[in-house]
């Protein structure tokens, strides 16, 4: 049984510490592409700064979980049970604080900050004017962003400290999951530390002058390319559709190339920045389409019960009767609202045989499942739920415990 918990439990031999490394060159590329991300020449090993860091943070972390359990009733103060340092110790003899007050923490000072000095450096998958590019701002307004020419490229460079966060898109209302980004995560040792909903608005960009009768090929991200299908249908273009790895990118491809025959599902900002004109403005399938995308860091943040949060997990089901089942009610029985269930393809063992003499051999397909709740890490509830799923999973990860996007949604064509 392989179980990886951030450190949101107070089983110190449970805790994953993510690997210190620090990038040393100087300046980033205009665009990241995977060739310039090698661990062996751009990464140098650590002063240290990591551990402390790390230390710092895995001891916040575990003071946050010594939540006063309701199951379990105790005689103890609930002061003693959450480590608090009683108020005459913190005070001196006439009554007044022994050391001046301090600001309070908020969730931005947990989430560690760059260490560089200098501001955030987000990630994101596709050219300027790419919605993610809009997500990476609005999760982290005054950022600095990286753009990068695969997901996987963004997700190494949070790893390999060339910038402090990524932004990626995990679903959309429309077009459903990027499994793409599921199957990166298991990949990586990221944790996601935030989500944003941006209400994406697209547009049919060609180059000025060109009509719509003049298109016979549409191209674009293949989830734009979806979301987009019946009203491109209804268009009465007879264009073929091509998929590209990003909105912007597929304006800037027919801007540089000069192609007048082609058309690209983008944004309002993209039309702007490549000299495009708009043949059609919120072709989207539904005006309310919205992708949620996760913001990922090295370092978990430490979960909250002062506002709503949500946790993501992954597991493994182990053999027996009914597991998905028993899973999920782990959840049910502790009222914890489901907000997703995504399956992928186990990797490292896709089939299990199941022989039965009398009628043969049945091949079942094993997954990976993915399920988003609602509740914080910091919550009994949801620490004795995961204590159950634990009981029927052969790998259970919790992939991020982090604060809902409760913000009204912000529209890609408002940036
Ligand atoms: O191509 C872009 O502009 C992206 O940011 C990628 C992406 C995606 O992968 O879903 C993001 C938001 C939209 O749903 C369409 C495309």
């Amino acid at each position: 049984m392989q179980t990886i918990y951030p450190p949101y439990t107070n089983n110190l031999n449970s805790l994953v510490r993510t690997s210190p490394h620090k990038f040393t060159g100087t300046g980033s590329p205009a665009r990241l592409s995977v060739h310039c991300i090698s661990r062996s020449d751009s990464v140098q090993f650590p002063n240290g700064i990591g551990y402390s860091r790390a230390d710092w943070q895995t001891t916040c972390a575990i003071l946050s979980s010594k939540v006063v359990s309701l199951d379990q009733p105790t005689d103890k103060s609930s002061e003693e049970n959450l480590n608090l340092i009683p108020i005459d110790a913190a005070t001196s003899r006439n009554g007044s604080p022994a050391f001046p007050p301090q600001k309070a923490l908020s969730i931005t000072d947990l989430s560690p900050a760059p260490m560089h000095g200098s501001k955030l450096k987000v990630a994101y998958q596709g050219v300027t004017g790419a919605y993610s590019e809009a997500a990476a701002g609005k999760a982290y307004p005054n950022c600095d962003t990286l753009p990068c020419d695969q997901f996987e490229v963004a997700f190494q460079a949070v790893e390999l400290w060339i910038a402090d966060r990524a932004v990626v898109p995990f679903e959309n209302s429309l077009g459903g999951s990027i499994h793409r980004n599921y199957d990166l995560i298991l990949r990586h040792r990221l944790h996601i530390v935030g989500e944003v909903q941006l209400r994406v608005h697209h547009c049919l960009l060609a180059l000025p002058g060109v009509r719509k009768e003049c298109i016979t090929r549409v191209i674009s991200h293949p989830q734009a390319l979806a979301q987009c299908e019946h009203t491109l249908t209804k268009l009465g273009l007879q264009a073929t559709r091509e998929a590209v790895d990003d909105t912007a990118g597929a304006a800037e491809y027919i801007a540089v190339n000069n192609l007048r025959d082609t058309a690209a599902i983008a944004s309002a900002r993209a039309a702007e920045l490549y000299g495009m004109q708009i043949l059609a403005d919120g072709i989207q399938d539904d005006s309310s389409n919205v992708t949620r995308f996760v913001t990922l860091a090295r370092e978990p943040i430490i979960p909250r019960t002062d506002r709503p949060f949500k946790t993501s997990i992954v597991f493994a089901q182990d053999k027996g009767t009914s597991v998905l089942f028993k899973v999920l009610s782990a959840f049910a029985f502790r009222n914890i609202n489901l907000t997703k269930i995504e399956s992928r393809p186990h990797r490292n063992r896709p089939i299990r045989l199941v022989d039965d003499a009398n009628v043969g051999t049945a091949k079942h397909f094993e997954y990976m499942f993915y399920v988003d709740f609602e509740a914080s890490m910091a919550e009994v509830r949801a620490q004795n739920a995961l204590a159950e799923v634990q009981e029927y999973t052969s790998f259970l990860r919790v992939l991020g415990s982090y604060p809902m996007d409760m913000t009204p949604w912000c529209s890609s064509r408002d940036d």
